[in-house]
């Protein structure tokens, strides 16, 4: 990935747990936030998204049938929101300028998301937090990654994620399963491989997005991603 500049970092909700399971906790957040310094002083520019499993999935709630699917979504996406702030503070406490911008509006908390000042943002090496998802239900925030990915001009998104690349089967389940060093989108849709949404990787095959899917639990695991130090799969166009 040396060659690439700017990257859209994809971190799951879970990444933010304590490990006892507490749904936030402050010494993950400034190992992720040093990690992200780490990278901004190599050279990348950076923009985060964050999910919001370690709050609520829209999916999973609604499931049990005493909520519809677009409420719960909606308190999914604020679960992004407040998993943002949190690593807004904490990159700004790393030293690392950081602002966080929402596709839900909610001006007395945040920035809303407008392309143009994001890119502004990011042309001053400022970490553009990228809060709330892609705005609307039924999305997750794999695809809000793609989609702000494509608009910011981003080289490539790296999912950071709980496993260090995608298999031929869920690694978690299939014991059996192998890594792949390099695949195609055409290939990740084809042979269903469920790292990533079919909607993310659509959308990465249009925007002819690379994406590096790695694990995000080493203490540098994003810049080691990023400088190719480590094990991952980049998914190609
Ligand atoms: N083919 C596969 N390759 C890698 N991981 C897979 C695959 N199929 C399913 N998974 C599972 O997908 C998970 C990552 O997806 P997801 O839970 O959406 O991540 P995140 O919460 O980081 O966005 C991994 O923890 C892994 O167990
Ligand atoms: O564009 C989006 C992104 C997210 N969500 C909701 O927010 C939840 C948290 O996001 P996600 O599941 O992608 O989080 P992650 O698994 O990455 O932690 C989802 O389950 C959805 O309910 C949504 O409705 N629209």
């Amino acid at each position: 990935m040396a060659q690439f500049r700017r990257i859209l970092v994809k971190l799951s909700g879970e990444a933010l747990m304590a490990p006892d399971g507490y749904w936030l906790d402050s010494e993950v957040l400034s190992r992720l936030s040093r990690d992200l310094a780490r990278a901004t002083k190599a050279g990348f520019e950076i923009a985060v998204v964050i999910g919001g499993g370690n709050i609520i999935r829209g999916a999973r709630m609604s499931a049990a049938g005493w909520i519809d699917r677009p409420t719960a979504d909606s308190m999914g996406m604020l679960g992004t929101v407040m998993n943002s702030l949190a690593i807004e503070t904490s990159l700004n406490a790393a030293g690392v300028p950081a602002r966080t911008m929402s596709a839900v509006s909610m001006p007395t908390i945040c920035e809303t998301y407008a392309r143009q000042p994001a890119l502004h943002h990011l042309d001053k090496g400022q970490v553009v937090v990228l809060a709330g998802g892609t705005g609307n239900p039924f999305f997750t925030t794999d695809t809000a990654a793609v989609l702000r990915a494509a608009e910011l001009k981003c080289d490539a998104v790296l999912k950071a994620t709980q496993v260090d690349g995608v298999y031929s089967a869920d690694p978690k389940k299939d014991p059996s399963a192998v890594r792949y060093e390099r695949l195609t989108h055409d290939e990740a849709i084809a042979k269903d491989l469920k790292v990533m949404d079919t909607a993310a990787f659509a959308l990465a095959r249009e925007s002819k997005l690379s994406i590096l899917v790695g694990s995000v639990h080493a203490p540098s695991s994003i810049t080691d991603l990023l400088l190719g130090k480590v094990p991952s799969t980049v998914v190609v166009p």
